[in-house]
């Protein structure tokens, strides 16, 4: 029986009896061995997809938002606030519904895909539209968060990468000890950032001998750490990692770095290949910006870069259905046949 990730992991956390738990008892994913492409087959590797799209919300932010929702009750706040589109504003909706108190989302006009904050108002987030841009909606809610009892659960909240970290406790369980490589796609960069926060205590505990490298992907028209500076106008498919300026830049750096890994790019067309892939050969539907990940292991395996044998966990982190728009634009209806046998049969494949 799942258990509240905080409780799971209560002694790694920044918890204590007086923490009220906030859960839907997120966490617990399951990490998928793949048949995998044949580039991984011919050299012995093991893929494994660590599922995040089964999540309470779809996506791993589940894993911050329980930390980060929970402590803002012990703190006394009486809402929550967050400027973010995406999954984060999903995930802080339904948490702050979970425990009774308000969600608040500040947005630039006109920024609003409903698709994309209809999870969030279903959960009666109260979202508020600005004159402005992006910057001045995290620096809005960063002074609500200063003048009223609100708490600020976007990134730049510690517990968010606390309870994100539990992912890395999750695989070395599942394997017994650290895979060779942990692939990952990169926006904000607090994921990688928790990743390695994770392996890197596990590691200092003796619990694992070593820790994987850490391959961080982001997409090749948003990707700043690769480019080492900020993209004005990021652009890409994969919307969650449509990001130009990373609130967690140096934690992406330092993961990269101290696991002798890499921040690399991939293409739009590589990440549909892969996101293609995921679905149709194994089964798994996730969001374009999840498949990141296998588009850039697979851009290693084709060059011959990750070592014969080697285990490669993915990070898949957010479901397919999160994103609909990119599924209908992809999907292609086949014209109408005749109501008969022959005609089914055919049009089946079966003739
Ligand atoms: C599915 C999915 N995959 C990857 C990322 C990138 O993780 P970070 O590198 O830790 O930012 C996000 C991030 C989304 C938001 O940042 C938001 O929703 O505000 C995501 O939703």
């Amino acid at each position: 029986m799942p258990r509240p990730l905080i409780e799971r992991f209560r002694e790694r956390l920044p918890v204590s009896e007086r923490t009220p738990i906030v859960s839907l008892l997120e966490g617990s994913t399951p990490l998928i061995p793949l048949k995998g492409p044949p580039e991984a087959r011919q050299r012995g590797v093991q893929l494994y997809a660590k599922y995040e799209g089964l999540n309470p919300t779809g996506s791993f932010k589940d894993r911050g938002m329980t930390l980060a929702v929970s402590k803002a009750l012990e703190a006394g706040a009486q809402a929550v606030a967050c400027a973010s589109t995406g999954n984060t504003s999903a995930s802080a909706a339904a948490y702050a519904a979970r425990a009774g108190v308000r969600a608040i989302v500040v947005l630039p006009a006109g920024y609003v895909a409903l698709g994309k904050v209809a999870q969030t108002l279903v959960h009666g987030a109260r979202i508020v539209q600005i004159e402005g841009n992006f910057d001045a909606a995290l620096r809005l809610v960063r002074a609500l968060s200063e003048a009223y009892p609100v708490a600020l659960v976007n990134s730049v909240n510690p517990y968010r990468l606390e309870g994100q970290k539990t992912l890395a406790f999750e695989v070395v369980e599942a394997l017994g000890e650290a895979p060779e490589y942990h692939a990952l796609p990169v926006g904000n960069a607090g994921n990688i950032t928790a990743h390695w926060m994770g392996y890197s205590e596990l590691f200092t505990d003796g619990v694992i001998g070593k820790r994987p490298r850490m391959l961080g992907f982001q997409a090749a028209g948003a990707a700043p750490i690769v480019q080492g500076r900020p993209v004005e106008a990021p652009e890409t498919i994969a919307s969650a990692i449509r990001i130009g300026n990373p609130a967690s830049w140096q934690g992406a750096l330092r993961a990269r770095d101290e696991s002798g890994g890499a921040v690399e790019a991939v293409t739009d067309e590589e990440i549909l290949a892969a996101y293609r892939y995921l679905a149709a050969e194994e089964g798994i539907f996730c969001e374009p910006a999840s498949a990141a990940a296998l588009a850039g292991v697979w851009r290693w395996l084709r060059a011959g870069r990750i070592d014969p044998g080697a285990r490669v966990v993915l990070t898949l982190t957010g479901h397919g259905l999160k994103d609909p728009g990119t599924a209908e634009r992809l999907a292609r209806l086949p014209e109408p046949v005749p109501a008969t046998l022959e005609a089914v049969a055919r049009a089946a494949g079966l003739e």
